[in-house]
């Protein structure tokens, strides 16, 4: 909700959360379920008035329709406004079963004086991503139509290297398309992903790259192979002001410990 005296905007970030149809259905040993639901208490202790909820891609590990009913009834009352798209795990018809009567999978939302503009870079079957021409022309007209508006873009995939040398080959494969669309944009503020299950936050040509924990298990910064973090579960807050500044943060379940199963080296 947007406030007379500081008209800015609060969204609150949930990624790779990877639930199952089973109540407790694990990741690496984690039960993903509970783990998400800790990290709600926390946003709910730490985020009064939230504006909207995105939801990062990997709602599901198993694609099931329940998984996506069991992640809308966790979250439905966080936040008065909600969006989702998909990542590599989802599973798209699933996704729109649970999403059934409501707006969670529509892709552009107008917000405070920004626009969000959600993408789909999954490509079915495959671990890594890609922007579709639809996607891409989807973007451009989003970012042409607001000119006036500061503008946020959402998808799964990373776009740039993250450092990680095993998540190299998993990332966006088409960045190149991504980025020749943002720069024809100043409006273009921000660029928010998922799949790292780590914290990612830098600048580029004058844009902000944003990447945030999972609300399960984490992935090990600078690591060349796949490798579990010992980090809790958190999720990332992003206050949006209207002259086009951005806040933002993660923050972590604490004081409680969740069981990870480190020896596992994949899943
Ligand atoms: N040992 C591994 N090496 C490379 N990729 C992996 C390994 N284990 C799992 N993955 C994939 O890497 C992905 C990273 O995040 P996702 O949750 O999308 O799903 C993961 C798997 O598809």
């Amino acid at each position: 909700m947007s406030h007379a005296v500081d008209p800015s905007v609060l969204l609150v970030q949930l990624s790779d959360s990877h639930l199952f149809a089973e109540e407790d259905g694990k990741l690496l040993g984690m039960n993903t379920r509970d783990s998400l639901e800790r990290v709600i208490e926390k946003v709910l202790v730490e985020q009064p008035q939230i504006d909207l909820m995105l939801a990062t891609g990997d709602l599901s590990q198993d694609g099931s329709t329940a998984s996506y009913q069991r992640f809308r009834q966790l979250t439905g009352a966080l936040a008065d406004q909600a969006r989702w798209f998909p990542g590599n795990h989802d599973e798209l018809p699933a996704m729109r079963d649970a999403c059934n009567g409501s707006n969670l999978l529509e892709p552009v939302l107008d917000i405070g004086n920004w626009r969000v503009t959600l993408l789909d870079s999954s490509i079915p079957g495959a671990v890594p991503g890609f922007l579709s021409d639809d996607q891409l022309k989807l973007l451009e007209q989003s970012l042409s139509e607001a000119p006036d508006r500061h503008h946020l873009v959402c998808f799964h995939h990373h776009p740039v290297s993250i450092g990680c040398t095993w998540m190299e080959p998993i990332g966006l494969r088409n960045p190149d398309a991504l980025f020749a669309v943002l720069k024809r944009f100043p409006q273009a503020k921000a660029v928010l992903w998922g799949h790292i299950h780590q914290e990612f936050d830098q600048m580029r040509d004058g844009i902000r790259l944003l990447a945030s924990p999972s609300t399960c298990v984490q992935f090990a910064p600078g690591s060349e192979e796949f490798q579990v973090d010992t980090t809790a579960p958190g999720y990332r807050w992003l206050r949006l002001h209207a002259d086009g500044q951005l806040e933002t943060g993660v923050s972590r379940v604490t004081d409680i410990q969740f069981e990870v199963d480190y020896s596992v080296k994949g899943y």
